[in-house]
């Protein structure tokens, strides 16, 4: 019994160990007991416990608390991370993790953590323990994935106030967010994983990255931002995945350039897959999806997952087959209602005599939302600026008429 108990203890990735005596671990079990089983048989249990174990383990007992479990957050892990902060006094090493990460109060009081190996003494009902935080990052090569999300805080401070869209569009999305986030019973109801998965597609500088930041502003969700390309393999990815959170944001931007492309492999003959497959063992778009459709979700919840493209053309049909992906969004060039949004952000100008002309122009030219923007932003004067915009999409028309004229020369 005690052999398998052993084999039970799982790898260490990142963990708490907590030293104590066998008393200490007898105490858990008491705990349990004391809520549940009448005092009489309790005792019996402890006594015939206490003996049992007295016989085979040395006082100096280790719990070992790793920070991942079944493929999400141990709670456990958790738990220590909030409690063992209330004992900062006892740390026996003498030193002190100091951070502080509020950019919008530089004044704020500094945070402070706990070293890795630094030793806290404690105890529970006069038992003495010790806690010890370990990291195996140099030796355990799990530990290196925690890099590969790109950010973990998130600043971003685009709402979707400040976010320039068609007003249908952009409320349909805030309802079924708000759905989203009320239906955890619906989910449950009809079987199905807590989550919900957004495609977002159009040309660069149309506001998907800045669509992404007001959804998790809105959500208060975290970011996860996966870089597929640097994945190597599905091992790695399971890492990956286990340590985000719930109630966060899985995003994986410009997915056609991510080389996780099924089509690829498709046009390739079964050889000459296994034997890429062999030397670099890349995870694929279809890997990436099983994953998340499968084991992970129903470890998870309430999780929204992001993929955004310029190019939806390009993308593994994997990803567009119907209950993928259940929202697709088209950010798209500017429209004179996107624009009037931005002139009123950007210049607090509801109403100008360059409305007009302007507007039609947007009819014509194609601009994107960032390139309005960036002329907006020129001159706090509406004179200037709407002017200065208006030279830009003329420059614009021109350029793109001089072109489809050379192609329609070249043609002829
Ligand atoms: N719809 C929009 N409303 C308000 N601002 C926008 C919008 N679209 C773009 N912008 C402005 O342009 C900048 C660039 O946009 P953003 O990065 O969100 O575009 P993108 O579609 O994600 O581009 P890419 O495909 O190149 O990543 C933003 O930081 C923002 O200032």
């Amino acid at each position: 019994m005690v052999s398998s108990f052993f084999t039970k203890i799982p790898s260490l990735s990142a963990i708490f160990s907590i030293y104590t005596s066998l008393s200490a671990f007898t105490i858990v079990f008491r705990t349990i007991l004391h809520e549940i089983l009448p005092a009489k048989i309790r005792h019996f249990i402890v006594s015939k416990f206490t003996d049992y174990f007295s016989s085979y383990f040395n006082p100096n007992f280790t719990f070992i608390i790793e920070e991942q479990s079944d493929y999400v957050t141990n709670q456990t892990f958790r738990a220590a991370q909030v409690y063992l902060p209330t004992l900062l006094t006892r740390i026996s090493t003498g030193s002190l993790l100091v951070s502080s990460s509020n950019l919008k109060d530089p004044m704020a009081k500094p945070k402070f953590g706990i070293p890795v190996k630094a030793k806290i003494t404690d105890d529970f009902e006069g038992i003495p323990l010790e806690w010890t935080l370990l990291s195996d990052r140099d030796n355990n090569p799990h530990q290196k994935y925690q890099k590969r999300w790109e950010s973990a805080i998130f600043q971003h401070h685009t709402t979707f106030e400040t976010l320039a869209m068609e007003p249908e569009l952009k409320n349909t999305l805030i309802r079924d967010l708000d759905a989203f986030s009320s239906g955890k019973d619906f989910y449950k109801s009809v079987g199905r994983a807590w989550k919900r998965g957004y495609l977002l597609y159009g040309p660069p500088g149309t506001g998907k990255s800045s669509l992404v930041a007001a959804i998790a502003n809105h959500m208060n969700f975290n970011i996860y931002d996966l870089q597929i390309q640097s994945v190597k393999h599905d091992e790695m990815l399971r890492q990956i995945l286990t340590m985000t959170e719930n109630r966060s944001i899985l995003l994986m931007e410009d997915l056609d350039c991510s080389g996780a492309d099924a089509r690829d492999e498709d046009k390739e003959d079964d050889e000459n897959q296994d034997m890429k497959k062999k030397k670099d063992p890349k995870v694929t778009l279809s890997g990436l999806l099983n994953f998340v459709d499968g084991l992970w979700s129903s470890c998870v919840e309430e999780r929204i997952i992001i993929f955004t493209t310029n190019h939806k053309e390009k993308l593994d049909p994997a990803l567009l087959r119907p209950g993928r992906m259940d929202v697709h969004i088209l950010m798209d060039y500017c429209t004179p209602v996107v624009f009037k949004k931005l002139a009123a952000l950007y210049l607090e100008t509801e109403d100008h005599n360059l409305f007009e002309p302007l507007e039609k122009m947007f009819l014509e030219v194609k601009a994107t939302p960032a390139e309005i923007t960036e002329q907006l932003m020129a001159s706090k004067n509406p004179d200037v600026a709407l002017k200065g915009l208006i030279e830009f999409l003329e420059r614009k028309k021109m350029t793109k008429e001089s072109v489809d004229f050379d192609i329609k020369e070249a043609e002829a």
